[in-house]
Protein backbone atom coordinates (compact mmCIF):
# COMPACT_ATOMS: atom_id res chain seq x y z
CA UNK A 1 0.00 0.00 0.00
CA UNK A 2 1.26 3.18 -1.07
CA UNK A 3 -0.12 6.86 -0.54
CA UNK A 4 1.34 9.95 -1.64
CA UNK A 5 0.94 13.44 -1.47
CA UNK A 6 2.45 16.40 -3.20
CA UNK A 7 3.50 19.74 -2.00
CA UNK A 8 1.49 23.20 -2.69
CA UNK A 9 2.21 26.67 -2.82
CA UNK A 10 -0.50 28.25 -0.54
CA UNK A 11 -1.80 32.22 -0.84
CA UNK A 12 -0.48 33.25 -4.25
CA UNK A 13 -0.29 36.43 -3.55
CA UNK A 14 -3.77 38.05 -2.33
CA UNK A 15 -5.51 34.86 -1.39
CA UNK A 16 -4.43 34.97 1.64
CA UNK A 17 -5.87 31.31 3.54
CA UNK A 18 -7.59 30.92 0.55
CA UNK A 19 -5.82 30.13 -2.68
CA UNK A 20 -2.91 27.41 -3.03
CA UNK A 21 -2.01 24.84 -5.92
CA UNK A 22 -0.32 21.56 -6.24
CA UNK A 23 3.27 20.95 -7.63
CA UNK A 24 4.75 17.70 -8.93
CA UNK A 25 7.06 17.20 -5.94
CA UNK A 26 5.64 14.37 -3.33
CA UNK A 27 5.89 12.78 -0.16
CA UNK A 28 5.05 8.91 -0.02
CA UNK A 29 4.43 6.43 2.79
CA UNK A 30 4.29 2.86 2.62
CA UNK A 31 2.58 1.18 5.67
CA UNK A 32 2.26 -2.88 6.93
CA UNK A 33 1.17 -4.25 10.11
CA UNK A 34 3.96 -5.40 12.42
CA UNK A 35 4.93 -6.95 15.58
CA UNK A 36 6.98 -3.83 16.37
CA UNK A 37 6.54 0.30 15.48
CA UNK A 38 8.98 1.04 13.27
CA UNK A 39 9.62 4.28 11.18
CA UNK A 40 12.23 4.79 8.30
CA UNK A 41 12.60 8.04 6.67
CA UNK A 42 14.17 8.51 3.11
CA UNK A 43 15.11 12.10 1.71
CA UNK A 44 13.73 14.97 4.01
CA UNK A 45 13.78 14.76 7.56
CA UNK A 46 16.26 11.85 7.22
CA UNK A 47 18.55 12.84 10.03
CA UNK A 48 16.14 14.63 11.60
CA UNK A 49 16.03 12.16 15.05
CA UNK A 50 12.78 14.35 16.38
CA UNK A 51 10.91 12.73 12.96
CA UNK A 52 11.85 8.89 13.80
CA UNK A 53 9.65 8.70 17.16
CA UNK A 54 5.91 10.23 17.13
CA UNK A 55 5.75 12.12 14.23
CA UNK A 56 2.98 14.60 13.35
CA UNK A 57 2.44 11.55 11.15
CA UNK A 58 2.54 9.05 13.58
CA UNK A 59 0.52 10.58 16.50
CA UNK A 60 -2.69 11.66 13.67
CA UNK A 61 -2.59 8.36 11.66
CA UNK A 62 -2.92 6.56 15.52
CA UNK A 63 -5.73 9.12 16.14
CA UNK A 64 -7.77 7.98 13.29
CA UNK A 65 -6.29 4.23 13.14
CA UNK A 66 -7.79 3.86 16.97
CA UNK A 67 -11.10 5.62 17.00
CA UNK A 68 -11.82 3.78 13.74
CA UNK A 69 -11.10 0.40 14.70
CA UNK A 70 -11.23 0.36 18.75
CA UNK A 71 -7.59 -1.62 17.97
CA UNK A 72 -4.11 -1.47 18.86
CA UNK A 73 -1.87 -2.68 16.02
CA UNK A 74 1.78 -1.80 15.58
CA UNK A 75 2.87 -0.56 11.95
CA UNK A 76 6.31 -0.66 9.93
CA UNK A 77 5.96 2.76 8.01
CA UNK A 78 8.11 3.93 5.35
CA UNK A 79 8.37 7.48 4.34
CA UNK A 80 9.85 8.75 0.99
CA UNK A 81 10.23 12.73 1.61
CA UNK A 82 10.15 14.98 -1.56
CA UNK A 83 8.76 17.55 0.29
CA UNK A 84 11.10 20.32 2.09
CA UNK A 85 9.75 20.93 5.84
CA UNK A 86 8.72 24.39 7.15
CA UNK A 87 9.89 26.09 3.33
CA UNK A 88 6.69 26.97 2.75
CA UNK A 89 5.41 24.14 0.07
CA UNK A 90 2.49 22.95 2.44
CA UNK A 91 5.23 19.92 4.16
CA UNK A 92 2.51 19.84 7.24
CA UNK A 93 -0.64 19.52 5.18
CA UNK A 94 0.76 16.75 2.96
CA UNK A 95 1.80 14.65 6.06
CA UNK A 96 -1.91 15.60 8.06
CA UNK A 97 -3.45 14.69 4.44
CA UNK A 98 -1.22 11.31 3.95
CA UNK A 99 -1.72 9.86 7.44
CA UNK A 100 -5.75 10.61 7.35
CA UNK A 101 -5.98 8.63 4.21
CA UNK A 102 -3.43 5.92 5.61
CA UNK A 103 -5.36 5.08 8.85
CA UNK A 104 -8.33 4.86 6.25
CA UNK A 105 -6.95 2.39 4.44
CA UNK A 106 -5.22 0.77 7.75
CA UNK A 107 -8.71 0.54 8.74
CA UNK A 108 -9.72 -0.86 5.67
CA UNK A 109 -12.41 1.94 5.29
CA UNK A 110 -12.48 3.62 1.95
CA UNK A 111 -13.55 7.18 2.43
CA UNK A 112 -14.28 10.28 -0.10
CA UNK A 113 -11.32 13.03 -0.73
CA UNK A 114 -13.85 15.44 0.44
CA UNK A 115 -14.48 13.56 3.46
CA UNK A 116 -10.30 13.38 3.68
CA UNK A 117 -10.41 16.80 3.19
CA UNK A 118 -12.91 17.94 6.47
CA UNK A 119 -10.51 15.82 8.60
CA UNK A 120 -7.17 17.47 7.44
CA UNK A 121 -9.23 20.62 8.83
CA UNK A 122 -8.93 19.75 12.23
CA UNK A 123 -5.40 20.21 12.27
CA UNK A 124 -5.07 22.52 9.67
CA UNK A 125 -7.42 25.37 10.24
CA UNK A 126 -6.53 27.27 6.76
CA UNK A 127 -8.08 25.39 3.98
CA UNK A 128 -5.04 26.82 1.48
CA UNK A 129 -2.50 24.20 1.31
CA UNK A 130 -4.94 21.38 2.50
CA UNK A 131 -7.17 21.51 -0.48
CA UNK A 132 -4.77 21.39 -3.17
CA UNK A 133 -2.62 18.70 -1.65
CA UNK A 134 -5.90 16.47 -1.57
CA UNK A 135 -7.70 17.24 -4.89
CA UNK A 136 -4.47 18.59 -7.21
CA UNK A 137 -4.42 21.62 -9.22
CA UNK A 138 -5.40 25.42 -8.69
CA UNK A 139 -7.98 25.66 -5.51
CA UNK A 140 -9.73 28.28 -4.18
CA UNK A 141 -11.37 27.57 -0.61
CA UNK A 142 -13.12 28.49 2.40
CA UNK A 143 -14.75 27.31 5.57
CA UNK A 144 -18.33 27.01 6.75
CA UNK A 145 -19.38 25.10 9.61
CA UNK A 146 -16.20 22.94 9.62
CA UNK A 147 -16.35 22.03 6.07
CA UNK A 148 -13.90 23.03 3.35
CA UNK A 149 -16.03 24.86 0.61
CA UNK A 150 -13.95 24.86 -3.03
CA UNK A 151 -13.44 25.22 -6.73
CA UNK A 152 -11.30 23.46 -8.56
CA UNK A 153 -9.72 23.95 -11.81
CA UNK A 154 -7.00 21.98 -13.95
CA UNK A 155 -3.47 23.24 -14.64
CA UNK A 156 -2.11 22.82 -17.95
CA UNK A 157 1.14 21.45 -19.12
CA UNK A 158 2.41 24.06 -20.63
CA UNK A 159 2.85 25.79 -17.95
CA UNK A 160 5.60 25.34 -15.03
CA UNK A 161 6.60 26.42 -11.59
CA UNK A 162 9.92 27.51 -10.68
CA UNK A 163 10.25 26.82 -6.90
CA UNK A 164 13.50 29.11 -5.02
CA UNK A 165 14.17 27.52 -1.86
CA UNK A 166 16.32 29.10 0.53
CA UNK A 167 18.54 27.59 3.06
CA UNK A 168 16.71 28.97 6.13
CA UNK A 169 13.37 27.37 7.30
CA UNK A 170 10.27 29.43 8.26
CA UNK A 171 7.60 28.47 11.00
CA UNK A 172 4.44 28.75 10.23
CA UNK A 173 2.74 29.30 13.15
CA UNK A 174 5.53 31.86 13.37
CA UNK A 175 5.17 33.59 10.50
CA UNK A 176 1.49 34.59 11.73
CA UNK A 177 2.40 36.22 14.41
CA UNK A 178 4.30 38.59 12.07
CA UNK A 179 0.92 39.94 10.65
CA UNK A 180 -0.71 42.83 11.63
CA UNK A 181 -3.88 42.33 13.60
CA UNK A 182 -6.19 44.29 11.23
CA UNK A 183 -6.39 45.76 7.75
CA UNK A 184 -7.92 48.97 6.52
CA UNK A 185 -10.81 49.02 4.71
CA UNK A 186 -8.70 50.04 1.28
CA UNK A 187 -6.15 47.36 1.81
CA UNK A 188 -9.15 44.95 2.61
CA UNK A 189 -10.90 46.13 -0.64
CA UNK A 190 -7.12 45.90 -2.76
CA UNK A 191 -7.19 42.40 -1.57
CA UNK A 192 -10.77 41.46 -2.33
CA UNK A 193 -10.33 42.06 -5.86
CA UNK A 194 -6.96 41.11 -6.53
CA UNK A 195 -7.83 38.08 -5.23
CA UNK A 196 -11.59 37.85 -7.08
CA UNK A 197 -9.04 38.85 -10.06
CA UNK A 198 -6.40 35.78 -9.82
CA UNK A 199 -9.03 33.51 -9.88
CA UNK A 200 -10.55 35.03 -12.66
CA UNK A 201 -7.55 34.74 -14.35
CA UNK A 202 -6.73 30.99 -13.66
CA UNK A 203 -10.24 30.09 -14.65
CA UNK A 204 -9.85 31.64 -17.70
CA UNK A 205 -6.30 30.73 -18.58
CA UNK A 206 -5.31 34.68 -18.96
CA UNK A 207 -1.86 34.15 -17.70
CA UNK A 208 -1.12 37.46 -18.42
CA UNK A 209 -3.19 39.29 -15.83
CA UNK A 210 -1.53 37.62 -13.37
CA UNK A 211 1.58 39.79 -12.60
CA UNK A 212 -1.07 42.46 -11.33
CA UNK A 213 -3.90 40.07 -10.27
CA UNK A 214 -1.25 38.04 -7.81
CA UNK A 215 -0.44 41.71 -5.64
CA UNK A 216 -0.88 41.84 -1.95
CA UNK A 217 -1.12 43.74 0.82
CA UNK A 218 -1.75 41.53 3.60
CA UNK A 219 1.30 39.28 4.42
CA UNK A 220 3.95 38.98 2.06
CA UNK A 221 5.78 42.11 2.83
CA UNK A 222 5.65 41.57 6.06
CA UNK A 223 6.96 38.31 5.97
CA UNK A 224 9.66 39.22 3.33
CA UNK A 225 11.31 41.38 5.44
CA UNK A 226 12.56 38.55 7.37
CA UNK A 227 15.03 37.40 4.51
CA UNK A 228 15.13 40.38 2.73
CA UNK A 229 16.73 38.46 -0.58
CA UNK A 230 13.32 37.39 -1.61
CA UNK A 231 12.66 41.24 -2.87
CA UNK A 232 15.50 40.52 -4.85
CA UNK A 233 14.51 36.94 -5.80
CA UNK A 234 11.08 38.25 -6.79
CA UNK A 235 11.81 40.83 -8.80
CA UNK A 236 14.38 38.86 -11.05
CA UNK A 237 12.03 36.40 -11.52
CA UNK A 238 9.79 39.06 -12.98
CA UNK A 239 12.47 40.56 -15.07
CA UNK A 240 13.39 37.22 -16.51
CA UNK A 241 9.75 36.53 -17.77
CA UNK A 242 7.75 35.09 -14.96
CA UNK A 243 3.68 34.99 -15.38
CA UNK A 244 3.77 35.80 -11.47
CA UNK A 245 5.83 35.02 -8.46
CA UNK A 246 4.58 35.23 -4.77
CA UNK A 247 5.88 34.17 -1.87
CA UNK A 248 4.92 30.25 -0.93
CA UNK A 249 2.44 29.96 1.69
CA UNK A 250 4.61 31.38 4.86
CA UNK A 251 8.26 31.14 2.95
CA UNK A 252 10.49 31.14 3.00
CA UNK A 253 10.11 29.76 -0.69
CA UNK A 254 9.16 32.01 -3.40
CA UNK A 255 6.59 30.83 -6.37
CA UNK A 256 6.95 31.64 -9.77
CA UNK A 257 5.04 30.74 -12.52
CA UNK A 258 6.12 30.85 -16.47
CA UNK A 259 5.58 29.31 -19.66
CA UNK A 260 7.28 25.91 -19.90
CA UNK A 261 9.79 27.58 -22.93
CA UNK A 262 10.50 30.32 -20.59
CA UNK A 263 11.00 28.34 -17.17
CA UNK A 264 14.61 27.16 -17.68
CA UNK A 265 15.87 30.60 -18.61
CA UNK A 266 14.27 31.82 -15.33
CA UNK A 267 15.53 28.75 -13.31
CA UNK A 268 18.93 29.68 -14.59
CA UNK A 269 19.28 33.43 -14.16
CA UNK A 270 17.36 32.69 -9.95
CA UNK A 271 20.50 29.93 -9.93
CA UNK A 272 23.20 31.76 -10.73
CA UNK A 273 21.94 35.03 -8.63
CA UNK A 274 21.17 33.31 -5.58
CA UNK A 275 23.64 29.70 -5.19
CA UNK A 276 22.84 29.00 -1.95
CA UNK A 277 19.17 28.68 -2.36
CA UNK A 278 17.59 25.40 -4.23
CA UNK A 279 15.92 26.53 -7.36
CA UNK A 280 13.90 23.49 -9.25
CA UNK A 281 11.24 23.82 -12.29
CA UNK A 282 8.51 21.46 -10.98
CA UNK A 283 5.15 20.71 -13.39
CA UNK A 284 1.80 21.33 -11.86
CA UNK A 285 -0.39 18.28 -9.95
CA UNK A 286 -3.19 17.46 -11.02
CA UNK A 287 -3.83 14.88 -8.74
CA UNK A 288 -3.56 15.59 -5.22
CA UNK A 289 -3.79 12.43 -3.27
CA UNK A 290 -3.27 9.12 -4.36
CA UNK A 291 -3.47 5.53 -3.41
CA UNK A 292 -2.31 2.55 -4.47
CA UNK A 293 -3.69 -0.24 -3.52
N1 LIG B 1 7.74 14.59 6.46
C1 LIG B 1 7.35 14.98 7.67
N2 LIG B 1 7.24 14.08 8.68
C2 LIG B 1 6.81 14.46 9.90
N3 LIG B 1 6.48 15.73 10.23
C3 LIG B 1 6.58 16.65 9.27
C4 LIG B 1 7.01 16.34 7.95
N4 LIG B 1 6.97 17.45 7.20
C5 LIG B 1 6.55 18.43 8.03
N5 LIG B 1 6.31 17.96 9.26
C6 LIG B 1 5.83 18.73 10.42
O1 LIG B 1 5.31 19.97 9.96
C7 LIG B 1 6.07 21.06 10.48
C8 LIG B 1 6.24 22.13 9.41
O2 LIG B 1 5.02 22.76 9.25
P1 LIG B 1 4.93 24.27 8.77
O3 LIG B 1 3.47 24.56 8.62
O4 LIG B 1 5.75 25.15 9.65
O5 LIG B 1 5.65 24.27 7.37
P2 LIG B 1 5.15 23.94 5.90
O6 LIG B 1 3.86 23.14 5.99
O7 LIG B 1 6.27 23.30 5.19
O8 LIG B 1 4.89 25.38 5.31
P3 LIG B 1 3.56 26.11 4.72
O9 LIG B 1 2.41 25.71 5.60
O10 LIG B 1 3.89 27.58 4.80
O11 LIG B 1 3.43 25.65 3.32
C9 LIG B 1 7.40 20.43 10.88
O12 LIG B 1 8.00 21.16 11.93
C10 LIG B 1 6.98 19.05 11.33
O13 LIG B 1 6.46 19.08 12.65
N1 LIG C 1 -2.19 30.70 4.47
C1 LIG C 1 -1.14 30.19 5.30
C2 LIG C 1 -0.30 29.24 4.48
C3 LIG C 1 0.83 28.62 5.25
O1 LIG C 1 0.42 27.45 5.86
C4 LIG C 1 -0.30 31.35 5.80
O2 LIG C 1 0.06 32.19 4.98
O3 LIG C 1 -0.02 31.43 7.00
Amino acid sequence: MTISVPATSANLGPGFDSLGLAVDLRNEVEFHPSKFFSVSIKGEGENNPRLKGNNLFVSIFNDHYNRLTQKKQNFKFTFYNQIPMSRGLGSSSAVIVSAIASAHEAAGIRVSKRRILNHALFYESHPDNITPAVMGGFNAATVEKNKVFSQRKHLPTYLKAIVTIPNKPINTLKARTLLPKSYSKENAIYNLSHTALTVGAFFNEDWEMLKLAAQDRFHQKARMKVLPELFSVQKLAYESGALMSTLSGSGSTFFSMAYDEDSAMIANKLKQKFPDFIVKTLDFDNNGLVIER
